[in-house]
């Protein structure tokens, strides 16, 4: 049997803050097979975040194991994991970072000038995708002169461009007006269709309900994991409609 892209295994996490100790993470696992689309959902505080940093090496479990395309990446140093970071996995992050000092399109470009890509090719991918997310004429702008729902499809393009073995996203939609929601969705499916891995985290229903399988997070652990991939196979209402006409 090949390896899946992402396992992780019996993940704890605590923080501890003086004499103060939370249990963010109690025996966590989960695996997320190349092409798979899982969306993380729970409660705020549950943990969500924390699997996220775990899933893409931006931090380390107290025990337990990830495992990237067929790497162990959590007992690996902080450079270690940058590297297959940068080669594997698209991030976009709650507090989104863009780079506060480069244009959007300078935001966009970066994950592909690290892996070499020249700066015409680069340019265009990235100016491609921007106009993919509608924020294509905000390239030349600072990202503070944005607004938060135009920063966060920027987030997204600069996670998606190099075409990642895995996107992991935290709240991809959470500052979005629904238009723009359907917007980044659309993307994400154009991605997954194409054999993009997604893990993200969601509160939103119709993010969740577009995703192979919905995983559900409470006080550090997974207490439920849904397969969609049936459903999605149903005859839709139209389809019912003409099987009947
Ligand atoms: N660096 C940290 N130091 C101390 N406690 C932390 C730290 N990061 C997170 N926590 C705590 O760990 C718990 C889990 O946090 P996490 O951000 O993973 O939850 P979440 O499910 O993503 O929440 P939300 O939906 O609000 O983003 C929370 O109670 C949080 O306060």
């Amino acid at each position: 049997m090949t390896d899946p892209l992402l396992r992780a295994s019996a993940l704890v996490r605590t923080y501890r803050g003086g004499a103060r100790e939370y249990a963010a993470l109690r025996d966590v696992s989960l695996t997320v097979a190349a092409g798979d689309w899982v969306a993380i959902t729970g409660p705020s505080g549950c943990g969500k975040s924390t699997l996220l940093h775990l899933l893409g090496g931006l931090d380390r479990p107290d025990s337990g194991e990830v495992w990237l395309a067929g790497t162990r990446l959590d007992d690996r140093g902080e450079s270690g994991r940058a590297l297959l970071r940068r080669r594997h996995v698209g991030f976009v992050f709650q507090f989104l970072n863009l780079v506060p000092t480069m244009t959007v399109i300078g935001n966009v470009e970066l994950p592909l000038v690290l892996q070499g890509v020249g700066r015409r090719e680069a340019r265009a991918r990235s100016l491609e995708i921007l106009e993919e997310l509608g924020v294509g004429d905000a390239a030349d702008a600072a990202p503070a002169e944005l607004s938060g729902g135009q920063q966060q499809r920027v987030a997204l393009a600069r996670a998606v461009v190099h075409r990642p073995d895995v996107l992991l996203a935290d709240e991809p939609t959470g500052a979005l007006d629904s238009a723009s929601a359907e917007v980044v969705l659309d993307l994400l499916r154009r991605r997954h269709a194409a054999g993009q891995s997604i893990v993200l985290v969601t509160h939103d229903h119709r993010v969740a309900a577009a995703a192979d399988r919905v995983v559900t997070m409470l006080d550090g652990q997974i207490v439920d994991e849904r397969d969609l991939t049936g459903a999605k196979e149903r005859p839709t209402y139209a389809n019912l409609i003409n099987l009947e006409g």
